[in-house]
């Protein structure tokens, strides 16, 4: 269980953290979204230690990370934006590192290795040295070395940047793996379709604070769906005009709340024996990041 309670964090003028509020039950995995400079990173580094914040408090399984930070931070894995290894030495030297580090012994170390590699698709790389990895390959390792413990509370900023569609997949499904053996995930993306492959809950950030928390799918009910309707010739443009549809080749578009409304309407006033076709477009996950987008410099 991740609690965090009235974070304040600023920089000179900069206020990065404005009253941030955020639970991750065990079990969850929490997309935290937002735009550049809304306060994810800040949040994160709070939560592992690596920034004081100004007030407020946070608490990892019931531990205060200020009280007893060691203990709180045994209980994390945490893959940062940046990257973070040491080049030198080996995918799998550093996986038994993060694991020594956290406490493993060494039987259950070596299980866990060979599990999170199989899990990140880094078993053929294990004994390649860091430095001899790409950028994509890297990032899996950071977030192997965030997993190898099995931590109760997982902290992912923007794991999956750089990864390609194998890598992406096998990452979603060892991450949700771990929510489903009870862990509490917080994970930022700007790629809200990896939220929805995880059954994530949806916290948004905007200055400095959570605003919104909701399930995705809540959240996309909020949204309007694309009606494209098609007759054999074209129908009378003050029809068209009237009913607010807009003219592609020969396809009439509408974004609507109300599709089945609209198209009976539309076919009311036509007649339905000139009818080719009909879609509707539910909205997406692309809609709900595009909508926040719109929301967000409106606020600026
Ligand atoms: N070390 C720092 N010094 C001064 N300002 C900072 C520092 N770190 C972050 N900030 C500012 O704090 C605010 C929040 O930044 P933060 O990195 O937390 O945003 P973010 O939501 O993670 O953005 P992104 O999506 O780009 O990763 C921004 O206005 C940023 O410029």
């Amino acid at each position: 269980m991740l609690v965090a309670e009235n974070l304040e964090k600023r920089y000179g003028e900069v206020v990065a953290l404005d009253g941030f509020d955020l639970t991750v039950a065990p079990g969850e995995v929490v997309g935290l979204i937002g735009h550049n400079g809304a306060g994810k990173t800040t949040f994160l580094e709070v939560v592992s230690g690596q920034l004081r914040p100004d007030r407020g408090r946070v608490t990892v399984c019931g531990v205060d990370i200020r009280e007893q930070p060691r203990r709180a931070r045994a209980l994390l894995g945490v893959a940062p934006q940046e990257l973070a290894l040491y080049p030198r030495i080996t995918v799998r030297e550093h996986l038994v590192l993060f694991g020594r580090l956290a406490g493993l012994r060494p039987g259950r170390l070596r299980r866990e290795v060979d599990t999170v590699a199989g899990e990140m698709l880094l078993t053929e790389l294990l004994d390649r040295r860091v430095a001899e990895l790409s950028g994509g390959q890297r990032r899996r390792v950071q977030t192997a070395a965030a997993l190898v413990h099995r931590p109760p509370v997982l902290l992912l900023d923007e794991p999956t940047v750089g990864a390609d569609p194998a890598t992406r997949e096998a990452l979603l499904a060892a991450v949700r793996a771990r929510a489903d053996e009870g862990a509490s995930v917080c994970y930022t993306t700007h790629y809200l379709p990896e939220l929805e492959r995880m059954r994530a809950g949806i916290a948004i950030a905007i200055k400095g604070r959570v605003v919104t928390r909701d399930t995705g799918q809540r959240l996309l009910a909020g949204l309007p769906s694309e009606l494209r309707v098609r007759f054999a010739r074209p129908a009378a443009p003050d029809l068209v005009a009237a009913g607010g549809w807009e003219v592609v080749e020969d396809e009439l578009r509408k974004t609507t709340r109300e599709p089945g409304r609209d198209l009976a309407a539309l076919v009311g006033a036509a007649g339905s024996g000139e009818l080719v076709s009909v879609a509707v477009r539910p909205p997406t996950f692309d809609d709900l990041y595009h909508r926040l987008a719109t929301e967000v410099s409106d606020a600026r």
